[in-house]
């Protein structure tokens, strides 16, 4: 496709090397189309676009084009009703993508294009002192995901767990945990047990109100440093962290920084101070705030009436730090829908204060997951943990397996690699903004769109590799590739490369979901109708060379998000 994008511009400037206005290879490639009817070529070019610019007819703007069209070891054209038809010379086809595979193997679709940018990307981003249940999913996995994305095209990244380790609540924690807590009971059940001080807390509260003044002085305590108070709010922490690194192994998740919340509690008086000094700070019942009501948005509360700063204020901080540390080009914010209104303003005071970097802030919002038909509300107590669902998910693999596979030889294995990959597909199969409803018969159907469907399909492929004989030494005969299940397959293919740049450029890896899930179509319905062993060595040698082919997209492009890929299941 980018191909022939790029040889119809080239025709295009060479028909009419004086006109203005017309669209260069990037927009072609855009209008391409692939007609519904394959009789109609194997892509369409509308030619109404040309229209305007060259004051002329659609119909006789596309025969100009064919009648111009020079590489027929391309594809050969017609005009029809003012479009450009494409036929694909197949097998010329089918050996440019071929060649460009076993070139770039598991870098095909790799790009350069980041070099020299930097992208950070603040993910995860979890709260001391409470479980991970699955609503953090998604912000852990899509970060994940872009992650690997904008790696993969060549750009620095670095990815931030911005832990939320700040707030007058930990000094209740604290407070709850010298008058009733005991050590080793949060030794043994750790969150669980910080959750149950906590609540007591705000209990008792309500009869003894004096004990709210006790908890705003234990937070005042962590706020001066004091060492007791230093020393439990620390061992929280690591308590909290060591619970999500349990998560975090099971998905295969890793950060390049934990700097949270309190990492920036030292760092926001000069934030406040160029405030001051671009005179962007103003009084609201004694506490300073940006005014927004220019950007139609209530203002930005920076520093209360007590004194002290609040979320926004650190994140204004923590914006300021990666960029002075890490001089970024983007910064991601993938954090869910509801925070949309707090990056608007973040994101508006930095702008204000003329940063021109702040334009590269991107607050990358996704929609809530319900699980099994049900919202998850902390409040209802049905909160869904994560660690259980992930278990469920992998147990669950591994009877499927038990009953589909009993000669496995490394069940457990890929069963976690089947559970883990079910649940992600589930979290990555939709648009980031839509809500997601988990369903189990969903998520572990192996003949449905899912993980597993996709990991079985790539362990076929293995398969079919692994019965393969050492072809080597013979050249393949790429015109077996000409018939239409193969040809589908190939423009998966080709257009995989494209997939992954437009995944990056929304922020998107459900694109990548969705061409992994197509691929894995295409190739098991070449499976079914093809002979891929049988015949002519050569031409045997082009079927499996396309295996192989399906076998590495299929596997970079699980890997982009965050998927293992088994070679038999
Ligand atoms: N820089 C940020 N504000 N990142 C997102 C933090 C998310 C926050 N800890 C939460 O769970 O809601």
């Amino acid at each position: 496709m980018t191909t022939i994008a790029t040889l119809l511009a080239s025709t295009i400037s060479s028909v009419w090397p004086d006109a203005e206005g017309l669209p260069v290879a990037d927009e072609i490639r855009g209008l391409l189309a692939v007609p519904p009817d394959p009789a109609m070529g194997d892509y369409a070019f509308p030619c109404f676009r040309l229209a305007k610019p060259l004051r002329s007819a659609p119909p006789k703007i596309a025969e100009a084009l064919c009648a111009a069209w020079k590489n027929e070891d391309t594809a050969s054209v017609q005009p029809v009703n003012g479009y450009m038809n494409f036929f694909l010379n197949r097998a010329n086809f089918a050996a440019g993508i071929m060649a460009e595979l076993q070139e770039k193997k598991d870098r095909f679709g790799s790009g350069e294009e980041g070099k020299g940018k930097t992208v950070c990307l603040d993910y995860s981003s979890i709260n001391i002192a409470k479980r991970f249940h699955i609503g953090h999913l998604s912000s852990t996995m899509l970060g994940h995901s872009l992650k690997r994305i904008f790696d993969f095209l060549g750009y620095e990244t670095v990815g931030i767990n911005h832990l939320g380790d700040w707030g007058t609540q930990f000094g209740k924690m604290v407070c709850a945990y010298k008058k009733w807590g005991k050590k080793e009971d949060v030794e043994e059940r750790g969150i669980d047990a910080m959750t149950e001080l906590y609540v007591r807390f705000h209990k008792e509260a309500e009869t003894n109100p004096a004990l709210e003044d006790e908890g705003r002085a234990w937070f005042k305590k962590i706020e001066d440093n004091d060492p007791e108070a230093m020393e439990i709010f620390r061992w929280f922490k690591e308590v909290t962290l060591k619970d999500a690194a349990r998560v975090y192994d099971k998905l295969g998740v890793s950060f390049d920084s934990y700097a949270g919340e309190s990492f920036y509690i030292d760092k926001t008086e000069p934030v406040i101070q160029a405030l001051r000094d671009k005179n962007l700070l103003t009084e609201s019942q004694g506490a300073q705030v940006v005014d927004l009501s220019e950007d139609n948005m209530p203002p930005c509360l920076i520093i209360k009436s007590d004194g002290t700063t609040i979320y926004a204020t650190r994140d204004l901080a923590a914006a300021l730090y990666r960029q002075n540390t890490y001089h970024f080009d983007k910064c991601l914010y993938v954090v869910a829908y509801q925070q949309d209104l707090h990056f608007r303003q973040i994101f508006r005071v930095l702008e204000k204060m003329d940063y021109p970097w702040a334009k590269g802030c991107v607050h990358v919002s996704f929609g809530m997951i319900s699980f099994e038909g049900e919202a998850l509300s902390t409040r209802k107590g049905n909160v869904v943990l994560l660690e259980d669902l992930l278990d469920q998910a992998v147990s669950k693999a591994r009877e499927i397996i038990e009953e589909k596979s009993p000669n496995l030889e490394n069940k457990d294995e890929v069963a976690r690699q089947v559970g883990i990959g079910a649940v992600v597909y589930t979290d990555l199969s939709n648009n980031r903004i839509k809500d997601i409803d988990f369903r189990w018969d969903r998520a572990l159907n192996f003949d449905g769109e899912s993980g597993p469907y996709v990991q079985y399909t790539h362990a076929r492929c293995c398969s079919v590799l692994r019965k393969a004989p050492d072809f080597s030494g013979v050249t393949p005969d790429w015109s077996a590739l000409t018939d239409d299940e193969a040809q589908a397959l190939l423009r998966l293919i080709s257009r995989f490369p494209d997939v992954i740049r437009e995944a990056a450029a929304k922020y998107e890896p459900s694109m990548i979901t969705r061409a992994v899930t197509d691929i894995a179509q295409a190739y098991n319905k070449y499976y079914y109708e093809h002979r891929i062993l049988d015949g002519e060595p050569a031409q045997a040698a082009a079927r499996v060379a396309l295996t192989d082919a399906a076998k590495t997209v299929i596997k970079t492009g699980l890997y982009l998000i965050g998927i293992e890929a088994p070679e038999r299941m």
